[in-house]
């Protein structure tokens, strides 16, 4: 899997809404309902990354989700990022 240049990263952002690239990794933050619902989320984005073989780093308080990604293998952002943020993006918007 080949690293993405600044200039690839920019460019595919531009389709992931409220996703940014900052130190090393594309992240975003969501606030949910209530934590019931957050962990429902957390919970399908897991199967998700389990299925995909590529897994977020995150952190959870309560109704607030922060996800961040990078592909550790390589040591940078690919195209993996990419795909599993999408599928974040459609889990939440399904919810
Ligand atoms: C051994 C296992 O396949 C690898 O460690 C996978 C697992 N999940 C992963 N997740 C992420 N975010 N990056 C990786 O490089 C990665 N590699």
């Amino acid at each position: 899997m080949e690293k993405l240049n600044l200039t690839q990263i920019e460019t595919l952002l531009k389709n992931l809404d409220g996703w940014i690239y900052e130190n090393g990794s594309i992240s975003k933050s969501y606030v949910f309902k209530d934590f019931k619902e957050t962990f429902s989320v957390m919970t399908r984005i897991a199967f998700e990354a389990e299925q995909q073989n590529h897994h977020p780093l995150w952190e959870n308080v309560y109704n607030q989700l922060t996800i961040k990604l990078n592909t550790h293998d390589v040591g940078g952002i690919t195209q993996n990022d990419f795909d599993l943020a999408k599928r974040i993006e459609n889990i939440v918007n399904k919810k």
